[in-house]
């Protein structure tokens, strides 16, 4: 015996037609590509966030794109680090990383935000896998110190990426799975060093010849003259970048480093989003203009009032 309820519905709305019909164009320019989205620990912090973000990405993936997740994970293993009375600091944007601090920051990174990254995403299918940069050779990694104030600082077991061997990544994605990647990598002897997610986002995106290189955090984009906050870069290309560089602060050093390393090695743009605000994968990937700095060839610096600054767009 059939059972029919009967009762209101409401009525279909046009609106949620328009908003997927004007998603066409993006479908089409990036279906089939791969998009790397870098996740940083500090747009992770709340469970809200976290499961617009894998949602965001698992929509990406069911609408044909390729993404692949490089995670962070900087304020979880300050916590961490904190809680087990092990000191560390940050020089140039980078953390100093003793042979103690790099058990912690493997073990944070790779057992757990990356673990719980895939189980949010595996809440919307069994497309997630995690990695790090330790397995099937994905990164070799190069002791590498940084500079400031004119004075080389020792960084002790941080690494640049000086290797990228991509194929089991590619074989996720040819098997429409999605990586999520840990930024920790052997050197060539096999000793694991702590690479910055964003350094290891950049060269995964060029090796792979990715379409685009999407970075979150947790600030509307680069600030035109930090810590005043009341200007964005909206665009900028990888010259006019590059003279700004020298200028750059704190986490902001390796995040545009990472996007404009990106640019000029042949990834079509780099921009980096407010991570803060949900959904901003799909914001940024399916909206002209407005959302975050785009790092990108042949366009004029432009600038635009931040949305939280006072005669700002909001
Ligand atoms: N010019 C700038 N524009 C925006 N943020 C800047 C700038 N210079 C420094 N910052 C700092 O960089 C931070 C982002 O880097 P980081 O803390 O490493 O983020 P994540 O964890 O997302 O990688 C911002 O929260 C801000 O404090
Ligand atoms: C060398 C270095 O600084 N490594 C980073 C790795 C994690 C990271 O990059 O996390 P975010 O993306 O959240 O900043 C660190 O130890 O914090």
């Amino acid at each position: 015996m059939s059972e029919h309820k009967t009762g209101q519905t409401n009525p279909p709305d046009p609106a949620k037609a328009r908003t997927l019909a004007a998603a066409l164009p993006w479908l089409m320019k990036y279906h089939g590509r791969t998009i790397v989205v870098k996740y940083g620990g500090n747009a992770m912090t709340n469970d809200v966030l976290k499961q617009a973000f894998a949602e965001d990405i698992a929509f990406l993936r069911f609408a044909g794109f390729k993404p692949i997740v490089v995670h962070g994970g900087g304020p979880q293993i300050s916590s961490m680090l904190k809680r087990l009375g092990i000191e560390s600091e940050f020089r140039g944007g980078l953390r100093v990383t003793t042979p103690e601090a790099m058990d912690v920051v493997r073990m944070v990174l790779v057992g757990k935000v990356q673990r719980e990254l895939v189980g949010l995403i595996n809440q919307h299918g069994a497309l997630a896998v995690g990695l790090s940069g330790e397995d099937a050779g994905l990164f070799t990694a190069t002791q590498t110190n940084t500079v400031v104030d004119g004075e080389e600082v020792d960084l002790g077991l941080v690494g640049e990426v000086s290797r990228v061997r991509p194929e089991a990544v590619q074989d996720l994605i040819d098997a429409g799975r999605i990586p999520v990647i840990s930024s920790v990598a052997p050197d060539i002897d096999g000793l694991v060093h702590n690479v910055n997610a964003d350094t290891a986002a950049a060269a995964l995106a060029v090796a792979l010849d990715a379409e685009k290189l999407l970075v979150l955090t947790d600030v509307e984009g680069l600030y035109r003259d930090w810590p005043d906050s009341d200007d964005v870069i909206q665009e900028i290309s990888p010259e006019s970048l590059a003279e700004l560089m020298p200028s750059l602060a704190s986490g902001m050093v390796p995040k545009m480093a990472a996007c404009l390393q990106a640019v000029q090695n042949g990834v079509n743009r780099a921009t980096v989003v407010d991570g803060r605000e949900p959904h901003s994968v799909l914001l940024e990937i399916f909206t002209d203009e407005g959302v975050g700095t785009q790092v990108l060839p042949g366009v004029d610096t432009k600038i635009r009032k931040a949305h939280d600054a006072p005669g700002g767009a909001s």
